[in-house]
């Protein structure tokens, strides 16, 4: 499992490791693994240009140490201070020892953070003629110490740093991107790279931010036995973590031990919402399928092997978890059946439309809803700019609204349960996936982990995993359908099963 923790919980880890260590150890092995990563990146240290974007707290530091293990490597190395007066000490010595160059950010009265008429916001001229033929840029404006926006002389930079065409390492997060959201208000570094100390921080493995952070490195400082004390804000399955989750079927195994998932799905209007979440809910581990609705002739012309009725829901047969909502269209009488069972329910798209707060919160057993940020934003009753900027904060409110774990889906899919704890985060997500229905694939496919065993939490987030590597393996690199991920869903089972 990859865990990522708050700022909170990093600093109090600092603390109590510091009070064990002798005094700048931590930073000098964070600046140890910083410099290793950007000379791996420059491949040839000597003779290289690099530009260090320094801040006034620890981050400038951890830049300023590399830095100067950089020089004595032969790099050319000029560190750019945005605030001269509060600069690391230590660090901007052994920069200087090591033969390198300091230049001032600050010119006039613009580094308070006003923006200068000229459009320099107070940024000297010598500042940004030092990122020209730069061949890499380090990153160590702020931190896991920033606060709200990047300041004009910081953003000012950071757009020289992009368009000088160096290779960007942003020193523990790029600097811009809020480390406990994810969050980016304004101007952010979008960085090649990303050497991050100690633990992941939930603003790396999220977006917006974790598309500024390029590559994430994680260098080892020693925290690990610190932060046990605490618990991580995020999780990210693994390959392992999901293999032991895959409900494979046992010697003893029949279809009804194997579980049975009933879709209610799919209208006169939407037969292929029907088929598709069929189509995802026969990969996933389930016996058997059963279909109720309207769209039964579609559903069993494609899949002989999905059991069909015109419903109602209660008169179907024995089911073990339902997914009721995709391409449900306005009438919601079978979904209020799927909500009335006692067994676990996945609800999805119109679904989540349709169905009644108070409904889910009075269920007893388990609820997963899998929206996605427009359906989630209609929820919350915000935009969907303003989930698409805050997933962590959104996905965690509908689940405590809705007391029920919630699968919020998008370029970064995240799952939170109702009693808080770790949100989970699936570190397998692709593009190729934003294609009509494969939505429909995935509730299908959540559904039937979840008629499997899987708890809620379990059912979304290995089955994000598992459609977002079906995605990968289905497009290579070319468009691909919602069919055709859900046929690829057997090729990730065994990807991660080592088949
Ligand atoms: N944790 C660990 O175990 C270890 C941590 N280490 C390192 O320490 C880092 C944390 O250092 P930190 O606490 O000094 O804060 P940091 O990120 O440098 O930022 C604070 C400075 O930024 C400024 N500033 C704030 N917001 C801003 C904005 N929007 N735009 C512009 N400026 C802004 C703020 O200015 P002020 O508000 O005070 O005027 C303040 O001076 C951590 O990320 C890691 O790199 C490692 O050395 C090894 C062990
Ligand atoms: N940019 C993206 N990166 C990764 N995955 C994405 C992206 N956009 C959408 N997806 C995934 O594609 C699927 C689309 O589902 P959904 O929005 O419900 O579409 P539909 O309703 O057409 O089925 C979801 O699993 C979502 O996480
Ligand atoms: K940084």
């Amino acid at each position: 499992m990859r865990t990522a923790y708050s700022v909170d919980s990093v600093r109090a880890a600092e603390r109590a490791l510091m009070a064990r260590v002798p005094d700048g150890a931590l930073m000098q092995r964070a600046a140890a693994g910083l410099a290793v990563a950007c000379g791996q990146l420059l491949g040839r240290v000597y003779g290289a240009r690099v530009v260090l974007l320094v801040g006034s707290g620890d981050n400038g530091g951890d830049a300023l140490f590399a830095g100067a293990r950089l020089a004595r490597r032969g790099a050319g190395v000029t560190a750019v201070l945005l605030a001269p007066d509060r600069v690391h000490g230590g660090g901007l010595a052994a920069l200087l020892r090591a033969g390198g160059r300091v230049v001032d950010a600050p010119v006039g009265g613009g580094a308070d953070g006003s923006a200068d008429a000229d459009g320099s916001a107070g940024v000297s001229e010598r500042a940004l003629a030092a990122l020209d033929g730069a061949r890499l840029v380090v990153d160590g404006i702020v931190g896991i110490g920033g606060k709200g926006g990047l300041r004009a002389p910081a953003a000012r930079l950071v757009r020289a740093a992009a368009a000088s065409g160096a290779l960007i390492v942003s020193v523990d997060l790029p600097s811009g991107v809020d480390a406990d959201t994810g969050q980016v208000r304004g101007d952010a570094v979008r960085a090649d790279a990303t050497v991050t100390f100690g633990t992941y921080k939930p603003g790396l493995l999220v977006d917006p931010g974790r598309e500024y952070a390029g590559a994430v490195r994680l260098v080892d400082i020693g925290l690990d036995g610190e932060l046990g004390a605490h618990d991580a804000a995020l999780e990210a399955l693994q390959y392992a973590d999901v293999e032991r989750l895959l409900p494979v079927p046992g010697a003893e195994s029949d279809k009804y031990r194997r579980g049975v998932v009933g879709v209610v799905a799919g209208s006169a209007r939407y037969p292929g919402a029907a088929v598709l979440c069929v189509a995802g809910a026969l990969r996933a581990g389930a016996g058997a399928v059963r279909y109720v609705g309207p769209a039964a002739d579609a559903v069993v012309a494609r899949f002989p092997e999905a059991l069909v009725s015109a419903g109602p829901p209660a008169a179907a047969g024995r089911v073990q978890a339902w997914v009721a909502g995709p391409g449900l269209g306005d009438d919601d009488a079978f979904l209020r059946d799927a909500v009335a069972a006692d067994v676990p329910v996945l609800i999805d798209a119109d679904g989540l439309r349709l169905v009644d707060v108070s409904a889910v919160r009075g269920r007893d057993a388990p609820t997963l809803l899998t929206p996605h940020a427009g359906e989630a934003a209609a929820l919350l009753g915000v935009s969907r700019e303003e989930v698409e900027g805050a997933r962590l904060e959104s996905v965690r409110e509908l689940a405590a609204r809705y007391s029920a774990t919630v699968l919020l889906k998008g370029s970064t899919t995240v799952v939170a349960s109702p009693g808080g704890g770790a949100v989970r985060v699936n570190p397998t997500g692709t593009s190729w996936l934003a294609t009509a229905g494969s939505g429909d694939v995935l509730s299908g496919l959540a559904g039937s982990l979840l008629a499997a065993g899987l708890g809620a939490g379990d059912a979304g987030a290995v089955g994000a995993f598992l459609h977002g590597l079906a995605g990968r393996l289905a497009a290579e690199g070319a468009p691909v359908g919602a069919q055709d991920v859900a046929e690829a869903l057997p090729l990730a089972w065994r990807d991660v099963r080592g088949a």
